[in-house]
C-alpha cells in the first residue's frame, strides 16, 4: 500500500480503514473513496505465499468475478498489482451494491491497472 497524506495508506483512490475480515490466504480491510466516499472491501493477497496451483485457481476467481454482476454476488471493482494482487470489492452496507469504477489516472506509477 502506498502511504498517502498525513500518513494514511492508500489503495488507489481508496483510503485504507480498519481491518475487517480475514481468510486463509487473504487479509480484508474497510476502504473509502477519498472523493466520493464510497466504502469497498479491500482484499489483500500476497500471491507469494500461493503455490502454483493456488495462484491459477486465484485468476480464475478473479476472471470470474470480474464478468459477474448480479445483485446478490459480492462485485469485484477492480485489482490493483503492487509486488501483489489486490483486489477492491464492494462492501455491502444496507444491503445496496456500490458500484463504482476506479479511476486508472490516479494510480501511483508503482501500481498496476488489470482490466477495467
Ligand atoms: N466484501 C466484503 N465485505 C465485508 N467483509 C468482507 C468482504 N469480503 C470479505 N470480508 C470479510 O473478510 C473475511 C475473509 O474473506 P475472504 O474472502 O478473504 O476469505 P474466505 O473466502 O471467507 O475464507 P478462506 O479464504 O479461508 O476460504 C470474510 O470472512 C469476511 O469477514
Amino acid at each position: 500500500m502506498a502511504q498517502g497524506r498525513g500518513g494514511r495508506y492508500m489503495v488507489g483512490d481508496y483510503v485504507v480503514g480498519k481491518q475487517i475480515g480475514a481468510g486463509s490466504f487473504s487479509t480484508v480491510w474497510h476502504g473509502r473513496h477519498r472523493v466520493h466516499g464510497t466504502e469497498v472491501a479491500i482484499k489483500e493477497i500476497v500471491t507469494a505465499r500461493l503455490n502454483s496451483k493456488l495462484q491459477e485457481s486465484l485468476k480464475s476467481e478473479i476472471f470470474i468475478l470480474k464478468k459477474i454482476n448480479h445483485p446478490n454476488i459480492i462485485r469485484l471493482h477492480d485489482m490493483i498489482e503492487f509486488y501483489q494482487w489486490r483486489g477492491i470489492v464492494n462492501y455491502p452496507q444496507n444491503n445496496e451494491v456500490h458500484a463504482e469504477n476506479v479511476n486508472a489516472a490516479s494510480l501511483e506509477p508503482h501500481e498496476k491497472k488489470y482490466g477495467s
